[in-house]
């Protein structure tokens, strides 16, 4: 199998250090997501599913552990290395969409681009054909707030995706949805990760959604346990 696109390996973080509250979220967590591998993790509220992501976002540090990005090591690699490689290989998708308000859907997608050497021209042409793959090209022109929330979440992805990260990291990418809307919107979530061959990371609280994915693990008192390939 090709190398891993993230590897974590005994990744230990805490809260409140030395404190009589001090909480052990992550014991030694370990994964390894290849290249066109979709993973759902999978556990109860509070158990950790978001330090997990941060970490291997590049959002936040282990107390101990290794993040490996594209085989490089990255858990405590100085500030400026971990937000190149974040920029240029990780997607990022939250519960929320957080566009910016002032711009339009396009511009959402463009801007990153833009910030990351791509010509206005190649950016724009990116952004619609990502809009376009979601079912949102009519809407490239609106603003977040005249859309509706399924949309402004398919916006998101296409922003996360807009320069062509690796890996793609999602927190609850449905959960702020109808569930008939979030079966809409995580086809296309889908359908943008398998046409482009990602390796994606994706916590859910949907057991349903989560058997769509290839593999299922849980995060079970701090450390990350196969539950099982799924059909
Ligand atoms: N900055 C912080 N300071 C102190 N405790 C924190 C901090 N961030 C998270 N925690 C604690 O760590 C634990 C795990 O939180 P986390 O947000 O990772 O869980 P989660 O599985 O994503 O939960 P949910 O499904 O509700 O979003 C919780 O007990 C939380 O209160």
């Amino acid at each position: 199998m090709s190398e891993a696109v993230l590897r974590l390996d005994g990744i230990e973080k805490g809260y409140n250090h030395g404190k009589p509250n001090e909480i052990r979220v992550l014991r030694g967590a370990s994964v390894l997501v290849h290249p066109g591998e979709v993973v759902a993790l999978v556990a109860p509220s509070g158990a950790g599913k978001s330090t997990l992501l941060h970490i291997a976002g590049l959002l936040d540090t282990p107390d101990a552990g290794v993040v490996e990005i594209g085989g490089v090591d990255l858990g405590r690699a100085p500030d400026r290395a971990r937000t190149t490689a974040r920029r240029a290989q990780i997607g990022f998708i939250y519960q929320f969409h957080h566009l910016l308000p002032e711009f339009t859907a396009a511009e959402n997608i463009i801007l990153p681009q833009l910030a990351h050497g791509i010509s206005r021209g190649a950016a724009e042409a990116h952004a619609q054909e990502l809009l376009e793959s979601v079912g949102v090209g009519p809407r490239s022109g609106h603003r977040p707030a005249a859309m509706s929330g399924g949309e402004q979440q398919r916006v998101a992805f296409c922003r996360a995706l807009a320069n062509r990260p690796a890996l793609l990291l999602a927190d609850e990418p449905t959960g702020n949805l109808d569930p008939e809307t979030s079966e809409r919107v995580f086809g296309a979530l889908m359908g943008l990760v398998r046409g482009r061959g990602l390796a994606a990371l994706i916590a859910t609280h949907n057991m349903e959604l989560a058997a769509r994915m290839d593999r299922v693990l849980r995060l079970d008192n701090g450390v990350l346990v196969d539950a099982g390939v799924t059909t």
